[in-house]
């Protein structure tokens, strides 16, 4: 227990985060009208290194020009192991709109990178005398990312959410998959004859969750690449949702409906969180500190839990 109290994170809906390359303008206006709260137009593995320079005048472009409406607005630049990273943030900073909200960094390492991106970022903003912050949002998708989430989570008061990147960091894990989130064939405990499947990703999310609770910033999960199989999407969303992330990426638009309808309260779970907390009013307007709901016991941790779904709710309703 700490007398700190957590902190909260961005106010704002990030159920879905819709990724497209920025170099297929084309699909812009598309993403654009999609139902994503977040959209991500990406320079980095999307995009090939002969398309680095034309993909970035496509997003200064497209900042400016496409009508993006009430959407968080996020630039992925190339990770800082690269040589691209460094004109990815001035060329778009220097030129782009107001519009932007977000840069994305990937395979964040350790706090220096953000400290790195951060600098560079608020050099640009007072040469261009920008006055709207830009926000930031990492990726952890290595072993050092993972080692450090709690250090990167801390990093700056810039950064506003973390996902995790199933494929980089099973590649940098060394793990024996080329699946791109969801179930692994090998990873399953046995008895009786009968395979029983576990979740090789939950200890990442659950270490990412806890880092970003700490230090109110949105833990999101990342892509689930396989967008023919939307049960594998769903009942990993559906685990994320549990264990405290709140949105996911869509690497398709078919994506982008499935995220939302995970990662939105339903009613009877709104209904229901909004009926624990009367019946602990009631409790607490009698003297009592605990009340029975439905057979089970509810008290002021019960409240704390109802409070998660209705603000989630109202977030989304507030949209
Ligand atoms: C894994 C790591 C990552 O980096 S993930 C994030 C980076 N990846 C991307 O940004 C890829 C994004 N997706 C795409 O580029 C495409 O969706 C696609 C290549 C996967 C498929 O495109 P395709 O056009 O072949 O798909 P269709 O089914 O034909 O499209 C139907 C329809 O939708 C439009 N479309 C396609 N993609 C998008 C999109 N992203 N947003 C909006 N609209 C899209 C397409 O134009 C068609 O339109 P229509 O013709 O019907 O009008 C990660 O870092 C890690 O390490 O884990
Ligand atoms: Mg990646």
């Amino acid at each position: 227990m700490s007398f700190r109290v957590q902190p909260a994170p961005p106010a704002r809906p990030n159920r879905c985060q819709l990724f497209g390359p920025g170099s297929r303008p084309a699909i812009f206006e598309k993403m654009a009208a999609s139902e994503a709260d977040v959209i991500n137009l990406d320079l980095e593995d999307a995009v090939a290194p002969d398309d680095k320079a034309q993909a970035r005048k496509n997003i200064v472009e497209a900042v400016g020009d496409v009508d993006w409406g009430d959407k968080t607005l996020s630039v992925r630049i190339n990770g800082l192991d690269t040589s691209y990273w460094y004109r990815d943030v001035t060329e778009v900073l220097e030129n782009c709109s107001d519009r932007i909200d977000l840069l994305m960094i990937p395979k964040v390492g350790n706090a220096s990178d953000v400290y790195a991106v951060d600098a560079l970022v608020t050099a640009v903003e007072r040469a261009k005398g920008r006055t709207k912050p830009i926000g930031l949002e990492v990726i952890i998708e290595t072993a050092a990312g993972i080692a450090h989430v709690e250090e990167i989570a801390a990093s700056s008061p810039r950064l506003q959410a973390m996902s995790l990147g199933a494929a980089d960091f099973a590649a940098s894990m060394g793990m024996q998959t080329t699946g791109i989130g969801g179930t692994q064939e090998n990873y399953y405990m046995a008895r009786h004859g009968q395979k029983y499947w576990s979740d090789p990703w939950h200890w990442a999310q659950t270490a990412i969750v806890a880092a970003c609770r700490t230090h109110g910033v949105l833990p999101v999960d990342g892509p689930f690449g396989d967008f023919s199989d939307d049960e594998g999407f769903r009942a990993q969303a559906l685990r994320s949702a549990t264990l405290g992330m709140v949105g996911k990426w869509a690497i398709h638009p078919k994506q982008v409906a499935l995220a939302n309808e995970v990662f939105t309260p339903t009613e009877e779970a709104v209904a229901e969180a909004r009926e624990i907390l009367a019946a602990m009013d009631e409790a607490q307007r009698t003297g009592s500190g605990a009340a029975v709901y439905k057979g089970r016991l509810v008290d002021i941790a019960s409240v704390r839990q109802a409070e998660v779904i209705v603000k989630q709710a109202e977030l989304i309703a507030g949209r």
